[in-house]
This record gives C-alpha cells, sequence and structure tokens, in this order.
C-alpha cells in the first residue's frame, strides 16, 4: 500500500472505519478487529500489532482452530482460480508461489494435502518470511510435529502475518 496512516488517525476511526480498515489484518477475522477496536488509543503501530496478538492469545483452542481454517492453501485451488484475498495474493507472490514449475506445484499440493488430513487445518506459514523452497521443508518437517505443536507454530505464522499486514496500513513512527 502506497500511503501509509498515522497512529493518530487510526485513534480518530470510527468503529466501522476500524473494520474495514483491519478487518483481513487477521485473514477473513472481522472478529478481531471488532475487539481490538475497544483497546484504543494506541501509543503506536506496535502496540496495534500486540493488541492483535494479544486478541490470538485469548482465543480457546476451538477458536484458534477456526483462525486456521480461515486460511486458504498456499499454491492452492484459489490461487490458481484468482479467489485469494488481495493480502494473501501479494504474500504468495513474494514468496515466489507464482512462478514456480508443474512439480513444485505437485509436491506443495500433496504435502498440504496430508497435512490436513492429519491435522484438520490448512499449513500456514508467513509467506513474506519464505520462499518456494523453505516452505516444501517447512511442509515437510512440520509434519511430523503434534497438533498442539502445529495449532501453536500455526497462530504464531498468524502473529507474522498479521503483523506485516498492520505495518503495510500504519506508519511506523
Ligand atoms: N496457508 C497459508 O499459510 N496462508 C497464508 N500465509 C500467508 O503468508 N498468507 C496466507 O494467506
Amino acid at each position: 500500500m502506497a500511503f501509509l496512516i498515522s497512529i493518530c488517525d487510526v485513534n480518530k476511526m470510527t468503529s466501522d472505519q476500524f473494520e474495514w480498515t483491519f478487518g483481513n489484518v487477521i485473514e477473513l477475522c472481522t472478529d478481531a478487529a471488532t475487539k481490538v477496536y475497544s483497546k484504543r488509543p494506541f501509543a503506536s503501530v506496535l502496540d496495534v500489532c500486540s493488541a492483535f496478538h494479544e486478541y490470538l492469545d485469548s482465543l480457546t483452542v476451538a477458536e484458534k482452530l477456526v483462525i486456521l481454517k480461515l486460511h486458504p492453501d498456499l499454491a492452492g485451488r484459489m490461487a490458481i482460480q484468482g479467489e485469494l484475498t488481495r493480502e494473501s495474493a501479494g504474500e504468495q507472490k513474494s514468496a515466489g508461489l507464482n512462478d514456480i514449475t508443474q512439480d513444485q506445484r505437485d509436491t506443495i499440493n500433496s504435502y498440504n494435502e496430508r497435512y490436513k488430513v492429519k491435522f484438520g487445518f490448512p499449513f500456514i506459514i508467513c509467506a513474506r518470511e519464505n520462499k518456494v523452497q523453505s516452505i516444501i521443508e517447512g511442509l515437510n518437517k512440520r509434519y511430523n510435529n503434534t497438533s498442539e505443536q502445529e495449532i501453536e507454530t500455526g497462530i504464531n505464522e498468524v502473529k507474522k502475518i498479521c503483523k506485516l499486514r498492520i505495518l503495510d496500513i500504519v506508519k511506523n513512527d
């Protein structure tokens, strides 16, 4: 995003403006923005990030599973059909997932399926902090974890994605 807003502007927003602006910093989870709005005023952009992270930490395991399931697969059907959110599309592109070989796509898709069969939610990784190879390695390695470990790791990745999305909206000064 070219134009970043100031923390003062954030603190002056109505709840509708806040939900519209921050409604997808956690993928498809406007409830987060609704809850975080009540934490105003924020001292800085990092304070906004902390409020969203605290929202995630406050959730029950069942609620965390709902959040994880709202995420699209990396390099999956939705990506091919152009059905991703603007944010997710940009992140997948930045990891190089728009420019993979058919072999790489087949590998990612089969690892994604295997992961979903084991855990019941999609494999989540902060695409902007990774490239195709590290995503494939992560898919392979994290498959061996327990469900508890993967719920925690998945939510930690959602926190990284969330922070980068907020930094695309609010000036860091
Ligand atoms: N599955 C998955 O990790 N999806 C997410 N990762 C990311 O950086 N953006 C997403 O939508």
